[in-house]
């Protein structure tokens, strides 16, 4: 009994002590003391011990599946400022600039979770829209379904306009995004959006050799989707991408905003280091930043890129280049303040994580990358851009998710979730929570965007924040990165700009 006693407390003691869990430990001390006593009373202790130990672990994992017991015991020290910092709220206010071809569907489907875990609002794009933010234009607070106001997170594809979300989004607000090398960037949308973009659909045989070698006879700057064939992160990021190379004074200046707006640049090909970085930005725990990969391309549909290819993308992508050799030696740069060896440990329990959920969810070994019309559950079905590149996806297996709560199935089917379903879906609930909070108001206020409440979450699940209350649009206008215009208060399109939102992706 004393030994159970004993490993009760270490258990309770490897929780961080909010107070609750501090009142359970003293009064199990309490009664593991009172073990010394009389034989009579051992069993009903032993029974108070069971329900005070379970009453702690759900009160500590707020009765949701979590997929590690290391999540607190991996702060890495160079982090934390004063020995509390572990216990820091949860940061919920977070723009994420989905950046195309970079892993971002990954990121967006884990903030999506991360939402619904925690009952926060994301800005979703109005039905005319489609599940972008009216990508290309960009982003203004029209765009913004008046119903998934005031939010928290906002992380669907956008021109990014810094002005206009400022109107939006809470003064804590946090900005994240992601680059990807240019090199399998470009090749990666040169296959994706080879029959969207004319840059590309009029280069003979769809030959990558033979747009590099001649971009201007191919590429015109004013027309659809050109964004797609040059400097797309400069574009997203709301620069110029047609801005010329030896304009050097540009570049410079661009990547210095970029970093003056950006508390973290993430870098796809260090992604689970990049998430290393947003965890502890975030004051996150492991098990929100779990993921399965998403929106990946058959092997069949990759060409491999010679030396020379390499560098001419480069040179014609010479702004993103740029952008992507400064974050990523800033991101580098990041990781040895922090510690390489602490985050290579956070990154190996990652993994390890990760891999028990995919046991979890999709049986012994990793799940089965499936092409979209393998796919048996059309929820899960990825947006197929062509018949000439295949995206694929996953399915739930149907022996597994048999045997599973409803909560372990809820999980597991929106981590493959694909972007266009899961926007789709998101917004369903948002507007049902919308019409029942509405209903319990007495008449509609109008609201300015930003509501200065909720700022960051509490850690203990009964702190956790309430539902918050949608607020009214009001008309709003701005400009891109370097718009001046920051007020303080507050068609149908789809990736391709186009396409009917049922088949969209990114
Ligand atoms: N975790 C992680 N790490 C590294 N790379 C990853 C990850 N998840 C997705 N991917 C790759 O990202 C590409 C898809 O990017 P996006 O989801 O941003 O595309 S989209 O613009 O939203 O359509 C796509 O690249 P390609 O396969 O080369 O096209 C994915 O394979």
């Amino acid at each position: 009994m004393l030994i159970f006693a004993f490993s009760l407390h270490l258990h309770l003691l490897s929780f961080p002590p909010p107070s609750c869990s501090l009142f359970l430990l003293k009064f199990s001390l309490a009664v593991s003391f009172s073990l010394c006593f009389p034989q009579m009373w051992k069993k009903k202790i032993f029974l108070v011990i069971i329900a005070i130990s379970t009453i702690s672990l759900l009160l500590h994992h707020g009765g949701h599946l979590t997929w590690t017991m290391d999540a607190f015991h991996l702060g890495c020290p160079a982090l934390h400022s004063h020995p509390y910092s572990g216990l820091k709220p949860k940061h919920s206010n977070v723009v994420f600039l989905k950046t195309h071809k970079t892993a971002s569907s990954t990121m967006q489907n884990l903030l999506f979770r991360f939402a619904e875990r925690n009952n926060l609002t994301v800005a979703l794009p109005i039905q005319a829209c489609g599940h972008q933010f009216c990508y290309p234009r960009s982003f203004t607070t029209h765009s913004v379904h008046q119903h998934t106001l005031p939010p928290n997170i906002v992380t669907n594809h956008m021109r990014f306009n810094k002005a206009e979300l400022k109107r939006l989004m809470p003064n804590d607000t946090i900005y994240v995004t992601i680059l990807r090398e240019p090199g399998s960037m470009f090749e990666s949308l040169f296959s994706y959006y080879n029959q969207y973009c004319q840059s590309f659909k009029r280069v003979p045989n769809g030959s990558l050799e033979a747009f590099l070698d001649e971009p201007w006879r191919y590429y015109k700057p004013e027309e659809n989707y050109s964004m797609y064939a040059r400097n797309t992160l400069t574009y997203d990021l709301g620069g110029d991408k047609d801005r010329p190379a030896k304009d050097v004074s540009y570049a410079k200046a661009f990547v210095a905003q970029v970093e003056r707006v950006f508390s973290l640049v993430m870098i796809s090909e260090y992604f689970d280091e990049s998430l290393v970085l947003l965890r502890h930005l975030l004051s996150w725990d492991l098990d929100d930043i779990l993921y399965v990969k998403l929106n990946m391309r058959t092997p069949s549909s990759k060409q491999g890129l010679t030396d020379d290819l390499r560098k001419k993308i480069r040179a014609w992508n010479s702004l993103d280049a740029q952008l992507y050799d400064h974050f990523n030696a800033s991101l580098w740069r990041q990781i040895s303040a922090v510690g390489p060896a602490c985050v290579a440990r956070e990154v190996r329990l990652l993994r390890e994580a990760q891999e028990k959920l995919m046991k979890r969810c999709f049986g012994e070994g990793m799940p089965l990358v499936r092409s979209a019309a393998e796919i048996k559950n059309k929820e899960l079905r990825p947006w197929q851009p062509s018949g000439k590149v295949d995206i694929v996806g996953y399915d739930l297996p149907v022996n597994i998710t048999q045997s599973f709560s409803s909560q372990d199935q809820e999980l597991c089917l929106r981590l493959i979730m694909p972007e266009v379903q899961y926007t789709k879906m998101l917004l369903r609930s948002q507007l049902l929570r919308y019409r029942l909070t509405s209903q319990a108001r007495p008449q509609q206020q109008s609201h300015s965007f930003q509501q200065p409440v909720r700022t960051t979450l509490l850690r203990h699940p009964a702190h956790r924040s309430q539902p918050p209350v949608p607020a009214a649009a009001t008309p709003a206008s701005g400009t891109g990165i370097n718009s001046k215009t920051a007020v303080g208060t507050r068609g149908r399109t789809n990736k391709q700009g186009t396409k009917p939102s049922q088949t969209q992706s990114s």
